[in-house]
């Protein structure tokens, strides 16, 4: 079914609107002034179901990260609509929780602090801190535990290695209990193996809470192994070129990445970027 484009005055409920849970239509966003402007998306066009798992990959520059800057309200489109929930989005999200390539944990303060600081700043949960801070701190230990950093939490940043901050880091950006998770390339700084670990612990926390996730990587392993869906962008200025469905079983091994039928996606995928930068 598909969904009018409201216009900027209109806010459709969820129930007006069912195609997806974050939707962008015929997006156009450009950089820049007129003299000197890059166009770095025409014509975009993405939906993603509520609780789908999607992985957004493409060649270099053709704006992946601006995409995500635009479902999550850091930025407005030229032309075009961006919509999470069933409303069109004119402002930072907050149903959103972001995780970047580098954690930027805080260092003065402790990795439960870090995890803990998005409550000091997304209503309600503002309000309700110093309140309730017993049971938020339960609820940081908690999603500590399930990354593997039980016990963690009075060290420093600075006293974890790269995985564990990286581990932490999906913490705070979950600790708000976001209906829609961003990911931009957080694994992409780790070696291989830490880089798996992180894949299976990713892989859990969506099966147990059911965010909504966008994923940018360059990773296309990572991409085939996590997602439910990968939308292939063009050479910029990006736009969606191919949704390819993965339908592995799920829970998914990490033995799966190293089958064939596995490999067989990635290459299709990779033949699709390596096209896309042959147009460019
Ligand atoms: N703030 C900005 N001002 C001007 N141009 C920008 C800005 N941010 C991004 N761009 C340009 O827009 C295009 C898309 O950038 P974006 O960072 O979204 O691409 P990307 O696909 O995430 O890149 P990469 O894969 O290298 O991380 C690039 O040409 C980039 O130089």
């Amino acid at each position: 079914m598909s969904c009018p484009a409201p216009s900027r005055h209109t806010k459709p409920s969820a129930e007006d609107c069912v195609t997806g849970f974050v939707d962008l239509r015929n997006v156009r966003l450009s950089y820049g002034g007129a003299s000197s402007a890059t166009l770095a998306l025409e014509d975009l066009t993405i939906s993603v179901a509520k609780g789908e798992f999607a992985a957004v990959v493409g060649p270099s520059g053709c704006g992946k990260s601006t995409l995500m800057k635009l479902a999550t309200g850091l930025i407005r489109p030229n032309a075009g609509t961006v919509e999470v929930a069933g409303h069109e989005v004119d402002g930072p999200v907050s149903i959103a929780g972001m995780a970047f390539q580098n954690p930027s944990m805080l260092p003065w303060r402790t990795t439960l602090k870090n995890v803990m600081l998005p409550l000091e700043i997304v209503q309600p949960h503002r309000k309700r801190l110093s309140r309730e801070r017993s049971r938020y701190v339960s609820l940081a230990e908690s999603l500590l535990e399930l990354v593997g950093l039980k016990g963690f939490g009075e060290k420093y940043p600075w006293q974890l290695s790269g995985g564990m901050q990286q581990r932490a880091n999906l913490c705070r950006a979950l600790i708000h209990d976001p209906a829609l998770l961003m990911l931009d390339e957080p694994f992409g700084a780790l070696d291989a193996f830490t880089r798996e670990e992180l894949w299976q612990v990713m892989r859990d926390l969506h099966a147990e809470k059911q965010f909504t996730t966008i994923l940018v990587t360059h990773d296309l392993r990572e991409a085939v192994f996590l997602a439910d869906k990968v939308f292939v962008m063009s050479a910029r200025p990006g736009r969606i070129i191919e949704t390819k469905d993965i339908t592995f079983a799920r829970p998914r091994p990490i033995d799966l990445t190293y089958e064939a039928g596995f490999n067989d996606v990635v290459h299709e995928l990779r033949e699709h970027i390596a096209d896309a930068r042959a147009a460019a």
